[in-house]
């Protein structure tokens, strides 16, 4: 499908989409395993395969073989993979999810490139640096070895204060771009010839996407109570398939494809009933015990789905240009043979010891192509 251009990247969702984003963000995490309207690839049924998703292919074991022994700098045998399905949703075009597509060898090793390799590059901005001078750490060092004393100094010290390095990588660090610097205030790529893209990722990830050329990559990092509005990603100039990968916690992914209805808003109930005299709101303390109002309804183009560590969703044809957010990251829900990442194990009053950072983290690689050329 070639790019609409009426596709506008400061246009808000439609209202349905708003309003499922908004409930599931306040969804407390205990009713998610009860709520069937979200779609786990854990417990795919039949019954889930027939009416919304259908099995499309497998990737050859070789082709993951091949790809991952190349990324990881080692042989891979062929017998220690498991198959990878990819599945098709049935009223969003051009969908495709791939539950468990990286092994937990590739996932720690794309964190370690991505946060203790790229991050250190200046090329690549984040979006700490939108406000602060960003202090380096030396060569051949991450940030994560930068000394516990470090600050990060406001550009404007009237309107922030300065940020500890703890703060910045427990909370602060939202993004990092690789590639193409997408300018989120403009909304674009900026002009001239995009910074490199790493080499070893766009072979990982062109290794098992060939109809891509990653150009450009968001990195996301999220914790617990982080969200990701409802956008679509239109700046692109190329409709190729957009690849988003996860590692670390599990979060809700919301897509959509219902297009507005005039009448939308009076459709949809309002997602929090008022409370009636005969059922008193309950006190703050017991916030979170009491069963949520019911999902608003959730028409077939609409999906909102379990996403975890190693999967892969991939947006193309129509779909591309879908409406997403992440109204969710669920806390405790690391697997375990990456919670202890980086490993640091430091023995140095001086720094800090980051083992078990990923335990509260999601890190989403989200990879695109920005030109048609390739
Ligand atoms: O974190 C995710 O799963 C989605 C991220 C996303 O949509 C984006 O970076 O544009
Ligand atoms: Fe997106």
């Amino acid at each position: 499908m070639p790019k609409d251009v009426a596709l506008e990247a400061h246009v808000t969702a439609p209202r349905s989409v708003r309003d499922l984003q908004k409930y599931y963000q306040k969804l407390p995490t205990e009713f998610i395993p009860s709520t069937p309207q979200i779609l786990d690839l854990h417990v795919l049924n039949s019954q889930i395969i027939d009416s919304s998703l259908k099995f499309a292919e497998t990737i050859s074991l070789e082709t993951l073989a091949e790809v991952y022994g190349q990324f990881l700098g080692q042989d891979v045998d062929v017998s220690t993979l498991e198959a990878v399905n990819v599945y098709e949703h049935r009223f969003l075009p051009g969908l495709r999810i791939l539950p468990s597509l990286l092994p937990i060898p590739v996932q720690e090793t794309l964190l370690s490139k991505l946060l203790l390799r790229d991050l250190s590059n200046k090329e690549h901005l984040t979006n700490v640096h939108l406000h602060y001078n960003v202090p380096y750490p030396d060569a051949d060092e991450s940030f994560f070895d930068l000394p516990k004393s470090t600050t990060f100094p406001p550009k404007d010290p009237d309107v922030h204060k300065p940020l500890g390095v703890v703060d910045v990588l427990e909370k602060k660090l939202r993004w990092m771009t690789l590639g193409g610097q997408y300018d989120w205030t403009a909304k674009e790529y900026p002009d001239g010839p995009p910074v490199q893209f790493p080499k070893d990722i766009r072979d990982l990830v062109h290794g098992i996407f060939p109809t891509i050329e990653p150009e450009a990559a968001i990195c996301n990092t999220y914790s617990p109570g982080d969200t990701l509005s409802t956008h679509r990603d239109v700046s692109e100039e190329a409709d190729k398939d957009l690849i988003s990968i996860s590692i670390g916690c599990d979060a809700l992914f919301l897509i959509s494809l219902s297009p507005e209805s005039p009448d939308e808003q009076a459709s949809i109930p309002p997602t929090t009933p008022a409370p009636t005299p005969q059922q008193p709101r309950r006190q703050s303390k017991n916030k979170g015990k009491e069963p949520p109002p019911p999902p608003p309804p959730l028409d077939e183009h609409t999906l909102i789905i379990r996403i975890r560590s190693g999967d892969a969703v991939v947006m193309g044809g129509q779909s591309r240009w879908a409406w997403h957010g992440v109204p969710k990251v669920i806390g405790d829900t690391c697997p375990e043979e990456l919670t202890q990442w980086p490993n640091s194990n430091r023995d140095d009053d001086n720094k800090i010891d980051w083992t078990g950072w990923m335990r509260r983290k999601r890190v989403n690689l989200n990879i695109r192509q920005m030109y048609e050329t390739n």
